[in-house]
């Protein structure tokens, strides 16, 4: 846990030893207590020197401790000992001192730093705040702004004594924090830990040391069984957790060799294609982009050119681009180790070029789909080598947004499924392993969440009340600004191939029952009248201009709501913003809960993990599955099956058997929910 050496006859060597980030558990403060006190009770020693073993200094303090009762020595009377000791302390830093280590660092009389160290303060991420005298002894060394901006970021520094140091504190620092305290306010909606560190500084401006690290520690206290600290540590863990897939076979993410990926190629350059092309690029993969007409081609490829220009002069790097060719034909990716195709969202039209590419491409090369929710395996099922076939489902703008659904299908291969794994990783990607259902996972559970929303239109809601509910709950984006910004369009082509509208469909009187259950037409109004979001400057909301992206309630949309009110003899009601968060994230979770029946999902964090990164729901929240932990599942339950009795109507709304089983079960923690489930089919 600490190894103590005696070097050179006079300097004591005390190296961390707790593989894989040397986290402060326990028992490293145990043996750091034991080799400080060992140093300075030994004549022959005449400085200290602290560093972590294979190259990495000190991860903080242990995370996982913070889920059970507080054991071992305390860290602040650990480090305050070695600042007041009287010999020398040297931090060596290599690779990481983050949170608690880089309080340890603060702690030594001199700190020495690899010039790759990476120093910071991520504490509220974990929604906590540095509490072994992070925040009281950084401003007294860097002053007020740096250490403000330190806490929330990471800069390098080196310490002395810092406790005894007073802050450097600008005249007008109430102005500041008021300033600060804005900002953290609009950046991080309703989080408590960025507010609480702002205090804690405030503090280390305003009073000696000794009233400052008690206010740290008030505040900590606050934090620390805070439910916003418990969702920001799932997360953590719950993003570590999703990279690590298991097939039924045995194959898993750690017994699974993936192929190296030299070339790839992506078939259509849409949005979608642009932006997959671009993550490839830039992590120095070569990539043939292919598209079905020359001008096509061209727009394509100037697009290309000048995103992959602005992202490398955005990184200080040389744009890549003597990577990139475009062509015309598929017989030009004869030899590329992999193809994703990103065509139009039509099955016949994909399974005409799976169709092509396995006669065009070496037997070897590996054909993924972007599909967001068509059957992956109907695809492999076309080509003569459906254990290369997989999905990989970007987000939009895919150069962007971190997630990756890679889409299991069952005759996937675990090479295959390794392959898109890991090259999701190499391109910055939080990769998650789904199995091959309608929608996968994100957009399967999207569903249930948009019919909420548009069935509270017709009772008496407007979007900007349900946005605004939304918003308030943390989410960046409400849900029809969000579908404004993705086009309306979309949806309206696919229910129309799922045969839900069309022609047939009386426009003066449509029904609002469809396939047997209730059906709200009026998105299918709103694209009737060509609103179909930002792009042509109407939708849900009204815009500047087309492409405009500063969203105002329409008039019109308020007319349209009344009219269809009054047509079916609804009379409007209030709805409260708490029944707008319980019908439409309730409705979420319990498709949530089906998916990991159908083993669709492996596990609750899958569902989590996907929900941040491809669909903004709040990280202080910790997830749809996580949400619904904290609200209590006794109280989902309730909650569904009170809205599932006034709407029968609404299968989605109808309590999956998993919330119930779990409930009679005790309502176990999130953590062993997967206990709990007995898949009858595993998908993965
Ligand atoms: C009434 C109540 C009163 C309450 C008062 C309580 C007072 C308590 C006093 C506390 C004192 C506060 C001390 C301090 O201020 C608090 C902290 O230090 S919090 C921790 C801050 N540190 C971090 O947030 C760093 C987190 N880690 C990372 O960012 C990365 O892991 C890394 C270090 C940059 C390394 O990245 P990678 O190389 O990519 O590796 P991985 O991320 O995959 O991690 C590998 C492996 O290690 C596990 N792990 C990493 N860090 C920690 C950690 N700090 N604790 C525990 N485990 C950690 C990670 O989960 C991976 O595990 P695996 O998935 O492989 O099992």
């Amino acid at each position: 846990m600490a190894r103590y050496e005696l070097v050179k006859r006079s300097v004591a060597l005390i190296t961390l030893t707790n593989p894989p980030v040397n986290a402060l558990s326990s028992a490293v403060r145990h043996a750091m207590a034991k080799s400080m006190e060992q140093a300075l009770n030994d004549p022959k020693v005449t400085a200290v020197v602290i560093c972590g073993e294979n190259g990495r200094f000190c991860g903080g303090a242990d995370i996982r401790e913070f889920a059970g009762p507080l054991r071992g020595p305390p860290l602040v009377p650990l480090l305050d000992a070695i600042e007041a000791g009287e010999k020398p302390v040297v931090a060596a830093i290599e690779g990481v001192a983050l949170g608690g280590g880089f309080e340890l660092a603060l702690v030594c009389h001199y700190c020495i730093a690899h010039f790759k160290a990476r120093l910071g303060l991520p504490e509220v991420t974990l929604g906590i705040l540095p509490a072994a005298g992070g925040t009281q002894r950084l401003p007294r060394l860097i002053g007020i702004p740096a250490a403000l901006e330190l806490i929330t970021t990471a800069k390098p520094l080196s310490s002395r004594r810092v406790s005894m140091l007073t802050t450097p504190c600008p005249p007008d620092l109430d102005a500041l924090l008021e300033v600060v305290t804005m900002e953290v306010k609009k950046k991080a909606r309703g989080v408590m830990a960025p507010l609480a560190c702002i205090q804690a500084v405030r503090a280390a401006a305003t009073m000696p040391y000794s009233k400052g690290i008690k206010r740290e520690s008030e505040l900590m206290a606050t934090l620390f069984n805070s439910g916003q600290a418990r969702a920001l540590q799932y997360c953590f863990f719950a993003q570590r957790t999703a990279g690590k897939w298991t097939l039924p076979s045995g194959a898993q993410w750690n017994n699974s060799k993936p192929r190296e990926i030299r070339s790839a190629a992506i078939i259509g350059l849409g949005t979608m294609g642009r932006g997959i092309v671009v993550s490839l690029a830039r992590v120095g993969i070569s990539v043939i982009a292919v598209e079905s007409e020359k001008k096509l081609l061209e727009t394509g490829k100037q697009m290309v050119i000048g995103m992959l220009e602005r992202d490398a002069k955005r990184r200080g790097v040389s744009a890549s681009l003597n990577l990139l060719k475009f062509t015309l034909s598929l017989q030009d990716l004869k030899d590329v180790d992999l193809v994703i195709e990103a065509v139009f969202e039509d099955m016949a039209l994909k399974k005409r070029v799976f169709q092509e590419l396995s006669k065009v491409c070496r037997p070897a090369t590996l054909l993924c789909t972007n599909t967001s929710g068509l059957d992956v395996d109907a695809l492999a099922g076309v080509t003569d080598r459906p254990h290369l076939v997989v999905g990989m489902h970007f987000f939009s703008p895919a150069h962007v947004m971190k997630l990756l659904e890679v889409v299991c299908g069952p005759r996937s291969s675990s090479e295959t499924i390794a392959t898109a794994m890991s090259l999701g990783k190499r391109m910055g990607k939080v990769s998650v392993a789904v199995g091959n259902c309608p929608g996968f996972v994100g957009n399967r559970m999207l569903k249930p969440y948009m019919d909420q929303a548009t069935f509270l239109l017709e009772e008496g809601a407007t979007p900007e009340q349900i946005d605004k509910a939304l918003e308030d709950f943390g989410f960046a984006m409400g849900v029809f600004r969000m579908s404004d910004l993705a086009g309306l369009d979309v949806g309206w082509r696919i229910r129309k191939e799922s045969g839900l509208t069309g022609p047939d469909v009386d426009p003066k009187n449509p029904p609002r029952r469809r396939h047997g259950r209730r059906y709200c037409p009026i998105p299918d109004m709103v694209c009737e009248q060509g609103r179909f979001g930002q792009k042509t400057g109407r939708g849900w909301y009204m815009y500047d201009k087309p492409g405009g992206t500063n969203a105002k309630p329409d008039p019109l949309i308020q007319n349209l709501l009344e009219m269809y009110r009054s047509r079916y003899a609804i009379q409007p009601r209030n709805i409260s913003d708490q029944e707008i968060i319980e019908r439409c994230l309730f409705a979420l979770a319990n498709e949530g809960f089906r998916i990991l029946e159908d083993g669709i999902a492996a596990r609750p964090e899958d569902i989590d993990v996907i929900y941040l990164f491809g669909y903004g729901f709040p990280r202080h929240r910790g997830g749809p599955m996580f949400y619904a932990s904290m609200v209590g599942l006794e109280r989902v339950l309730e909650r569904l099956e009170h809205y599932h009795q006034a709407h029968p109507d609404v299968p989605h709304l109808e309590p999956s058997p998993l919330l119930k089983k779990l409930v009679a079960c005790g309502s176990p923690s999130v953590q062993t929910w997967r206990e709990h489930i007995k898949t009858m089919h595993s998908h993965l």
